[in-house]
């Protein structure tokens, strides 16, 4: 399952990725927001957050202007490690070595095309589980 959600102006990029998700029969929950009335991020990015975080959803992704303040939002809620990418590399690598839980973008930044690789690559990059990596990721949760 994944948790999908968004502000106004991550509203038409959500639907575009949502599309690329019922396209590949891949589950998700729509935390909203459901149009493009000014909204607040930290609202949706908390929802999203704690669906990964009680394990209802295996990742989430998360979308605003820039996918800045929606994934200093995320990353509050303790067990977060929600990842800003821009590139596939990015997105790639954050799975490999941080087990990133959660993808943020900016639909202000990049376009739809671009973005829905970046999602096809998170979702199907797993962690590597390399020993270095996981002592890593316990001194952030610690
Ligand atoms: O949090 C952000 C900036 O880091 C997001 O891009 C928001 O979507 C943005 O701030 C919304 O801006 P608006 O002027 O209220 O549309």
């Amino acid at each position: 399952m994944i948790a999908i959600g968004c502000d106004h102006g991550g509203f038409a990029l959500k639907q575009e990725v949502i599309k690329y998700l019922e396209e590949h029969k891949i589950e998700y929950k729509d935390f909203g927001c459901y149009n493009e009335e000014p909204c607040d991020y930290p609202v949706f990015a908390k929802n999203v957050a704690e669906s990964v975080v009680n394990k209802e959803s295996d990742k989430g992704i998360l979308i605003c202007g820039t996918g800045i303040g929606i994934s200093i939002a995320a990353n509050k809620i303790k067990g977060i490690r929600a990842a800003l990418c821009h590139d596939c590399f990015s997105a790639e690598a954050t799975r490999l070595h941080n087990d990133a839980n959660i993808l943020a973008m900016g639909a202000r930044v990049i376009g739809s095309g671009h973005a829905i690789k970046i999602v096809d690559t998170f979702l199907n990059t797993d962690f590597s589980g390399d020993e270095r990596h996981i002592n890593r990721i316990k001194l952030i949760e610690d």
